[in-house]
């Protein structure tokens, strides 16, 4: 792979399978910086080029250092930060000779912000006809709403997400993470390692683009679409009657939460053993999957009132032991503590340069050849400017240019 990449591998890249690919990472705040920190992982040398004022995640919500706030630094590993003002020429030329030597270029602007630049794909595959141009945004991008800015808050919304959370509470809701980010984000590392893939047999490259509204739809229309109820001709609830159900949460015991989730007859057969109400399977309503399917709150509403009986332990060990998929309801401090993880080492600790001591944590996928790494900390802004300028083959003149 590394001979056929458009530049010299860098020693920057890792082990992982996309080690010897350069990607240039014009991405900010959530989405793009994950997509371009899943590349890195996977051992490509990203390069994130930063505005002279950073990316603004830098500085939102609690930073151990300024512009080292942890929502940059747990998407922006493996990286190394270049700032480079695009909006002057002596920058704009510096990252158009970069672009030449590079296999990736990623972007999360809007399509109009790109073309005032001068950095759409038509200009970018002009000087590099095998690079990989992967960009989101919050809607596809031949469509009438190209143009509108989104945040996950929006596409929550807009995708019928906080509908549906709204469905099992009293109000739309978001889910209190950036989902939408997220997943588009890996949906953006994916289609890059994609096209990468089809580069090796075909020499070109393409332009790749993500929506997050169409990704996110699509994404909750895999239960929802074409389910019963779905359009009301039962007269349902819209959506699928087991995700939808009040009761599908975690369930109260004597002393705490736990999750339970019984799926096969074996399953169901073993918890409302391990509930001392063996007899229930019996229960035309309970005793099939079809029958479960179309008593869902039934069903559901029954366990609930039995686990209550039980202290979480006692149950947990009852549930083991029969084979039912159960598990502790953890909070993410109680996670930081936790043994299985501590053993598995999935807390990582490094030394970031202006912050000192951070966490990550491990990338989940393996690799029995390649292995993904983490090899750089989160970058302070513009570290590593003058290294990868000069790197790029840039001479110390247009360095100084670049940078100024
Ligand atoms: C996030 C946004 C709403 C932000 O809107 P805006 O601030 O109006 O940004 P735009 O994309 O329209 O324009 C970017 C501007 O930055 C300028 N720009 C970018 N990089 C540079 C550098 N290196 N140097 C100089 N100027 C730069 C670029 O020229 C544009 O300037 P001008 O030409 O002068 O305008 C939008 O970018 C967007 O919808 N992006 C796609 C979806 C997305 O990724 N959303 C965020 C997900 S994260 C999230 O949801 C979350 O964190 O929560």
């Amino acid at each position: 792979m590394s001979d056929r990449s458009s530049g010299s591998v860098s020693p920057r890249g890792g082990s992982g399978p996309l080690h010897g690919i350069r990607v240039l990472d014009l991405t900010t705040t959530i989405l793009g910086p994950l997509a371009s920190q899943t590349l890195g992982d996977l051992g490509a040398d990203v390069i994130k080029i930063e505005p002279p004022i950073g990316d603004l995640n830098r500085q939102i919500g609690p930073a151990p250092a300024p512009g080292m706030a942890a929502f940059f630094a747990n998407v922006n590993r493996n990286k190394r930060s270049v700032v480079l003002d695009l909006k002057k020429p002596a920058a704009l030329e510096a990252l158009m000779h970069m672009v030449k030597r590079a296999d990736v270029f990623m972007h999360g602007m809007r399509p109009q912000a790109a073309a005032r630049l001068g950095i759409d794909y038509a200009s970018i595959s002009a000087l590099n006809p095998r690079i990989v141009y992967g960009w989101s945004s919050g809607y596809r991008a031949d469509g009438p709403r190209a143009h509108l800015p989104a945040y996950d808050d929006i596409i929550q919304g807009e995708c019928g997400l906080a509908g549906l959370v709204g469905r099992t509470t009293s109000a739309p809701g978001y889910i209190p993470t950036v989902i939408a980010d997220k997943y588009t984000g890996q949906m953006l590392a994916s289609a890059i390692g994609m096209a990468l893939f089809d580069r090796e047999r075909t020499g070109l490259g393409q332009e790749v683009h993500v929506p997050m509204f169409e990704t996110m739809l699509s994404f909750l229309m895999v239960e929802h679409l074409w389910s019963k109820a779905f359009d009301g001709r039962e007269g349902g609830e819209i959506g699928y009657p087991r995700l939808m159900s009040r009761h599908r949460r975690p369930y109260a015991t004597r002393d705490g939460y736990i999750s339970i989730m019984a799926n096969t007859d074996a399953h169901w057969r073993a918890l409302l053993a391990a509930l001392d109400s063996p007899e229930a399977f019996d229960d035309p309503r309970f005793s099939t999957l079809e029958a479960r399917a179309r008593n869902f709150d039934a069903i559901y509403g029954y366990i609930a009132d039995r686990i209550r009986l039980f202290d979480t332990a006692e149950l947990r060990r009852r549930l083991d032991a029969g084979d039912v998929p159960a598990g502790a309801v953890n909070t993410l401090e109680d996670l930081l503590e936790d043994e299985y993880l501590s053993q598995t080492g999935f807390f990582h600790r490094y030394e970031q340069q202006a912050a000192g001591a951070m966490l990550t944590t491990a990338v989940s996928t393996s690799f029995s050849r390649t292995p993904a790494s983490i090899r750089l900390a989160p970058p302070s802004l513009g570290q590593h400017t003058e290294e990868v300028l000069a790197e790029f083959g840039l001479s110390a003149e247009a360095v100084a240019m670049a940078m100024n």
